[in-house]
């Protein structure tokens, strides 16, 4: 059983990889996903200057998943520009970098920056990140979205990639296509983050489970999987010609199966690996090379994008 995967000039023994934001703020943090079974990292969204984050409680582990509102705790992007260079690119598990600028301009300065070091890693760029007050994070203002993208693609030449929040409406997988499918440079679409603004309740106490924003935060894990494998089949029908990298719900190997299934090259693991530690990348792919020989299929090409219907 052959769990390679090959995309973007990249190769990964295994096409499994943290979410950006778990146990991926320190360096200690992102050696030890190095050392791990993950075919690649992914730094925590960074900002210009490092940022302590919300107030505590600001992550919950819930039945059947978490709710967070860390608000983008991170060291700063010259931290993880150092981490880029510093990088052993030879052991083959390729780094990504994850940006999310409390503004457009603060995205583009980091990526100004990482431009100039023309380094191997890649830009996963948070389309999560603030917009203009009064306006909805950038993912759900598409004009926001083609203007951010507009800009990125003057200032960063090579390939790079976008993490979206969930949509909910066929109309908006449209229009965001339309949008994405504007940008060549754009190698890869990640869906899907959180998804946003749940509120969890604790009965005993009547009390919110978060502190921030009065309880309200992102929805992750297995809550997440339907609306993750609809996001990604739905943007890899669109974008036949970019990569889907899947996020959202996958704590087995099945699940990672089913977002393959759905069109994902690779897939990321958020709640699941915050939970269990990085022994999941582990589990998870001997499951999944499990599943595969049960089924008869030797490679991900062999199921990748083949979701039927009844
Ligand atoms: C929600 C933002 C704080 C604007 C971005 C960072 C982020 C966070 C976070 O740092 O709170 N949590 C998520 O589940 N997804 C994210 O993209």
């Amino acid at each position: 059983i052959d769990l390679s995967v090959s995309w973007l000039g990249l190769s990964m023994a295994s096409p499994l990889f943290n979410a950006s934001g778990v146990m991926c703020r320190h360096a200690d943090e992102l050696d030890r996903l190095a050392a791990s079974c993950a075919g690649a990292v992914i730094t925590k969204s960074c900002t210009l200057e490092p940022r302590a984050g919300n107030p505590e409680p600001r992550y919950a582990a819930l039945p059947f998943g978490s709710i967070n509102s860390m608000g983008l705790p991170n060291e700063g992007f010259r931290y993880y520009l150092d981490y880029a260079r510093r990088y052993d690119y030879g052991r083959g598990k390729p780094l990504f970098v994850s940006v999310s600028g409390m503004s457009a301009d603060e995205t583009l300065t980091i990526l100004g920056e990482l431009a100039r070091l023309d380094l191997p890693c890649l830009p996963e760029v948070n389309l999560s990140c603030p917009n203009v007050p009064g306006k909805p994070q950038t993912g759900y203002d598409f004009a926001a979205s083609a203007a951010l993208l507009d800009a990125i693609v003057r200032i960063y030449p090579k390939t790079f990639g976008v993490k979206l929040p969930p949509y909910f409406d066929p109309v908006h997988f449209d229009m965001m296509a339309d949008v994405l499918r504007a940008y060549p440079t754009l190698g890869f679409v990640t869906c899907i983050n959180s998804i946003g603004n749940a509120l969890v309740v604790d009965v005993e106490r009547e009390l919110a489970l978060i502190r921030p924003k009065d309880g309200l935060g992102g929805l992750g894990g297995s809550y997440v999987l339907p609306t993750a494998l609809a996001n990604v089949r739905e943007f890899a029908r669109r974008l036949p010609d970019r990569h889907v990298v899947g996020c959202g719900g996958v704590t087995s190997g099945a699940e990672a199966f089913m977002h393959i299934l759905c069109g994902a090259t690779v897939v990321q693991i958020g709640t699941c690996l915050y939970e269990e530690g990085p022994g999941a990348f582990e589990r998870i792919a001997a499951e999944l090379s499990a599943l595969m020989r049960s089924k008869g299929y030797r490679t991900l090409d062999a199921f990748r994008g083949r979701l039927g219907t009844p």
